[in-house]
């Protein structure tokens, strides 16, 4: 009976996806003529400031009744499809693979990228600046344990440019081999891991030796390797080392975020709604950060970020992180910072980038 009145619909949904699928293959011809004008010039295959352009439009043209969120993750999965026929671009992560960077690749690029796991964060930008990878993701900042410090050194110093950002949200999973704590001697995760579940571990564990390692991933594969250790990570992460899970979301924040940047050689086009990065730093004096931040509110750019790192010189100075609203081709965008570079004891722009939304 049921079958009767679903035939029709499904024959319905099957001539809708004989459209879709000659649509999607026309569309990928396309790019790959793009592909070939790109290749006589030598010219970027992925160009982030198009594809946030492409998705702000389908969200903002989006009838319904489908989730403008869910058109925009089937149409990154189509731009990466059709970006794989121009090339495959290879991303470096901190790895192993089933880390929340992987995730964090993937979301920013699509499924039809090379990822390439990296050991440390120093790894990732190594690969990116060697060429060995197009892109490298990192880890910047966690909601609830800050910044993360090697990656904003490693910013510093990097030859290469912020080209994308995106936040992804982090819950963490206490898992092991065998989905129970029986036995259990070592908690292993990545020290910030360990840090955003810190009061539960104490009040469930806290007996428990909890040891750093490189990664939340590598704290899966160990803990799939020995019965005596637990790993916290994501649920990818225990699915991919088969562990099984003794609680889910353990992290004391539930909102728990964590910002990840894309490192390359690619300096993006503006898209209409960007933001900048920067880091300065000031002589030590009253009243100089003050000074150094009055060309912002001069040129009406707002700051969105402001983060201060140590300078590690033996004195009281410091490098600050700073993101402003727009491209650095805009024109109040270029002025402010013309100005910026001007007062500033030490000025590098890390990138102009697409503004995008959690
Ligand atoms: C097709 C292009 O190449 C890539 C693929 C895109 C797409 O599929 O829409 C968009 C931007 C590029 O990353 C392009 O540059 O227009």
């Amino acid at each position: 009976m049921t079958d009767d009145k679903l035939k029709p619909l499904r024959e319905q949904i099957d001539a809708i996806d004989a459209q879709l699928l000659d649509l999607l293959n026309r569309r990928a011809r396309v790019a790959q003529e793009v592909g070939h004008v790109k290749a006589e010039t030598n010219a970027p295959v992925f160009r982030p400031e198009r594809e946030a352009q492409v998705l702000r439009k389908v969200a903002d043209n989006n009838p319904g009744p489908l989730d403008s969120h869910d058109v925009q993750t089937i149409f990154r999965e189509i731009m990466s499809s059709c970006r794989a026929l121009e090339r495959r671009v290879t991303v470096a992560y901190l790895g192993p693979s089933g880390t929340f960077s992987e995730q964090a690749v993937y979301l920013q690029f699509g499924r039809a990228v090379e990822g390439l796991p990296c050991a440390t964060i120093d790894e990732v930008f190594r690969a990116a600046e060697a060429g060995t990878a197009d892109f490298g993701v990192v880890p910047v900042e966690n909601s609830s344990e800050g910044a993360i410090n090697r990656t904003l050194d490693l910013l510093l110093q990097t030859t290469l440019s912020i080209s994308g950002e995106l936040s992804i949200p982090i819950h963490h999973s206490l898992m092991t081999k065998s989905g129970a704590m029986d036995g259990v001697t070592r908690i292993c995760a990545h020290s910030q891991a360990l840090a955003q579940c810190q009061a539960w571990l104490n009040q469930q564990y806290p007996n428990i030796e909890r040891q750093a390692v490189a990664s939340n991933g590598e704290a899966a594969r160990l803990a799939s390797e020995d019965p005596a250790t637990a790993a916290i990570a994501g649920e990818i992460a225990g699915q991919r080392y088969n562990l099984g899970i003794v609680k889910a979301h353990v992290q004391d924040d539930p909102h728990n975020r964590t910002r990840f940047a894309v490192v390359g050689r690619l300096q993006p086009a503006p898209s209409g709604k960007d933001q900048t990065s920067l880091v300065l730093a000031v002589p030590n004096k009253a009243g100089a950060v003050h000074n150094l931040l009055a060309p912002l509110a001069r040129h009406g750019v707002s700051m969105t970020r402001f983060e201060s790192r140590p300078a590690r010189i033996g004195t009281w100075e410091y490098y600050f992180y700073v993101d402003v609203e727009g491209h650095a081709e805009e024109a109040k965008v270029s002025a402010a910072l013309v100005e910026l570079r001007q007062n500033a004891a030490f000025f590098k722009l890390l990138g102009s980038y697409p503004f995008t939304l959690d």
